[in-house]
């Protein structure tokens, strides 16, 4: 399923109206007609599975309660000067039709309403719908049984204006369920950043397609739980259209990027058949960092896995997974990688088919004799076909390194792991700019670097070389703990080493990552109690 923008969204309803020839009014009212739907199931708690809309992955069910929303009370339908309002007039008679009495409480005076809007205006006006013109602290929210947000959608910018700011105040304090029309109003659809104020709405119900900003975070709270109500859009035109952000579904995996999630395994595979994986990683403060990782790469369903670690560690670690191979170098009796040749990891990683570097790698040597760091000169003496998973301590020396953009360019499989912090430092923006836009500045990373970039965090962006962006629905907030990176980078790696193309194994990675965590905290008393390890279980 793909994840617009505004723009795209008005491309795509542009498209559909002009080319094709579907009336405006029709995708109206279809919209108009689902966000009423929406409402009287949760009013009559009638269910959601016969519901001629998708609950988007990585949605909680909405909950309706024992008894139903709204106790046979008024819903107050908010209705803005834009079409986002005209859907809110268009629900409202749906709502009256279908018994659920019905509010209408326009943000400006209603003669501001142009086009359809106007249109459902005067419709709602001759059915005689009850509505009045907002004025802050007149409604009665206590004689109500619930809220449509309908003031504004994607035609809006910037922080709401008053009198919407006051409306939208009024409605998150008065405690009421609130229904989202296509998405909260206040969102940046684009980016997912909440403006003060911001509607928190219980259920969105968003048309056509999903806009990028519901999935992103906070707009993804905000948002509540997300429905996707056909309106009658083509299927294929967002594609056509030139749409590429996608969210990771099982769906996507499959038809976007040939990566099924439940492929079987060759009947007639050897361990030869899934690759070898080399994992450079741990020292002795972080020796633990090593075993998640190349674990990890073992479950991913690697047919052979080999862990170098500096030699002075190698002794302990024997047996401490018994699957795994050990390859000890030199460290000149340190026991972390400053001492360590990057050219006999290279050497190693060359008869193998994929390398992941990085986790708990602790401090290597900044520049050699030669004025190049420890980094890059591994970078430089891999094979440039070797697939390759750079993460943790190994990006902070790229970003040290500072020059990396002058580090000659890798032709295959490169995936780059940073969370926003370790992203902040590849380029120099601050994490919050980081997070304010997180599809967009992961594309542009990926794009001018020419590297997949995995952005990790709540909602994972996987960006690819050509443009192409996927973001995660899967895992939860207990995974914000140690260690889950590593176990990442190691899944990624192994996908690697089994064939898959860089954008295949880290956007499968990533969904099947977050999958485990979300299997491993539903074990759990508390998402807070889970610890990376419990992920491998998962895998
Ligand atoms: N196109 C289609 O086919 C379909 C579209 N559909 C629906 O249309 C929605 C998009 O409708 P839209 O383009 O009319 O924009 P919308 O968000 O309702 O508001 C525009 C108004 O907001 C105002 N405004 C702007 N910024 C503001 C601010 N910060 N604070 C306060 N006000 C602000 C601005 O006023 P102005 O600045 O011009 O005075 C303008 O009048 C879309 O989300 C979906 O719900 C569906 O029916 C399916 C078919
Ligand atoms: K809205």
């Amino acid at each position: 399923m793909e994840l617009v923008t505004a723009e795209e969204m008005r491309r795509i309803d542009r498209h559909t109206i002009d080319a094709i020839g579907i009336p405006e009014i029709a995708l109206m009212e279809n919209a108009g007609r689902a966000l009423a739907d929406a409402v009287v199931r949760l009013v009559r708690r009638t269910g959601w599975h016969d519901m001629d809309a998708i609950l988007l992955e990585g949605s909680k069910e909405p909950d309706a309660g024992e008894a139903g929303w709204g106790g046979g009370k008024p819903w107050a339908v908010l209705v803005g000067k834009g079409h986002n309002g005209g859907d809110g007039l268009i629900a409202a008679r749906h709502l009256a039709l279908r018994g659920v009495p019905v509010r209408i409480i326009y943000a400006t005076p209603p003669e501001e309403l142009r086009g359809e809007a106007a249109r459902q205006r005067d419709i709602a006006e001759r059915l005689q719908l009850p509505a009045g013109v907002y004025a802050p602290g007149a409604v009665d929210w206590s004689a109500m049984g619930g809220i449509v947000d309908a003031l504004l959608g994607t035609g809006t910018g910037g922080t709401p204006r008053e009198p919407y700011a006051a409306l939208i105040r009024e409605a998150n304090a008065s405690g009421l369920p609130i229904v989202a029309a296509d998405l909260p109003s206040g969102l940046d659809p684009d980016t997912g950043q909440t403006a003060d104020p911001c509607i928190r709405a219980t259920l969105t119900v968003t048309f056509g397609l999903p806009k990028r900003g519901l999935v992103q975070y906070p707009g993804a709270e905000a948002a509540g739980t997300v429905l996707v109500a056909p309106i009658g859009i083509p299927v294929g035109l967002a594609a056509e259209l030139g749409v590429s952000t996608w969210l990771l579904t099982p769906e996507t995996l499959r038809n976007v990027l040939d990566a099924d999630p439940d492929a079987p395994r060759q009947p007639d595979g050897h361990k030869g058949t899934y690759g070898h994986v080399l994992v450079a990683a741990g020292t002795r403060a972080m020796s633990g960092a090593g075993l998640l990782c190349a674990t990890a790469a073992l479950r991913s369903g690697a047919g052979l896995v080999t862990w170098a670690v500096p030699e002075l560690l190698a002794e302990s670690l024997i047996g401490a997974q018994p699957e795994l191979m050990l390859a000890p170098v030199a460290d000149g009796g340190r026991g972390d990688w400053l001492a360590a040749d990057p050219l006999e990891v290279a050497a190693m990683a060359a008869r193998r088919d994929a390398l992941v570097v990085g986790p708990g790698l602790g401090r290597v040597p900044g520049s050699g004799v030669d004025g190049r760091g420890w980094l890059r000169r591994l970078w430089e003496a891999l094979p440039p076909e070797l697939p390759l998973v750079v993460d943790a301590d190994a990006l902070n020396h790229l970003a040290e390194a500072g020059d990396f953009a002058a580090w000659p360019k890798r032709p295959d499989a490169t995936v780059f792991t940073p969370h926003p912090g370790e992203l902040a430092r590849l380029t120099g923006l601050p994490a919050r700019d980081i997070q304010r836009d997180r599809i967009g500045v992961a594309r542009e990373y990926a794009l001018r670097h020419g590297v997949t970039l995995v952005l990790k965090g709540a909602r994972t962006v996987v960006a690819d070389p050509f443009g192409d962006v996927y973001v995660n629905p899967t895992g939860n907030p207990g995974m914000a703990t140690g260690g889950t990176g590593d176990v990442l980078a190691g899944v990624i790696a192994g996908l690697l080493a089994q064939g898959y193309p860089a954008t295949a194994a880290a956007a499968l990675g990533v969904y099947r990552h977050g999958a485990a965590g979300d299997r491993a905290a539903a074990k759990r008393r508390s998402p807070a109690s889970l610890i990376a390890g419990d992920l491998l279980a998962e895998l």
